[in-house]
């Protein structure tokens, strides 16, 4: 697993975990100015996803490290992501581009967490599609889901 130093939101919260995760997907963007990326082709996704709260769970934790991989590594991994239905081929803000898929990944989580009653917030998406490109997803302040 890739090791590296983040950017870091701010924040106030108590605490602040960190989950980092791979996902391999196939994708396509379906415009002109994408080139070459008009074509099906595959990426293995790298995530980390920032968490932050001031109040654990029943067994101390803020959130299962295993339930946020499991949101997203099940979900995506070995997918076309065109076909998810987070996507669409029709509207570009609904692109599978790195910043969408940034987006959706911090909207899965988010609305996970908002299931819990200890209420952790989701307050950062890394997504790096390739080795040279990554995108960072914040919610607005304010954004609940
Ligand atoms: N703002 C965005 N620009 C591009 C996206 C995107 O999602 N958001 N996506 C692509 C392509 O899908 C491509 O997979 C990634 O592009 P790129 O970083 O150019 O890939 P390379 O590995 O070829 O980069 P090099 O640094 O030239 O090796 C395009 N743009
Ligand atoms: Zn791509």
């Amino acid at each position: 697993m890739l090791q590296q130093i983040y950017p870091a939101p701010h924040h106030d919260y108590e605490f602040e975990l960190n989950k980092d995760m791979h996902f391999a997907a196939a994708h396509y963007i379906p415009h002109e100015d994408a080139g070459d990326c008009q074509n099906v082709h595959g990426h293995t996704y790298f995530a980390n996803i920032t968490i932050g709260g001031n109040e654990l769970d029943d067994s101390g934790f803020l959130i299962n490290f295993k339930h946020i991989k499991t949101l997203i590594h099940k979900r995506f991994d070995h997918s076309l992501l065109n076909k998810d239905n987070r996507f669409s081929d029709k509207e570009s803000m609904n692109f599978p581009t790195t910043e969408a898929v940034a987006k959706a990944v911090w909207e899965i989580v988010q609305e996970h967490l908002d299931t819990l009653e200890h209420q952790p917030r989701c307050l950062q998406v890394f997504l790096r599609e390739t080795p040279t490109s990554y995108v960072i997803y914040r919610p607005k302040k304010g954004r609940v889901s």
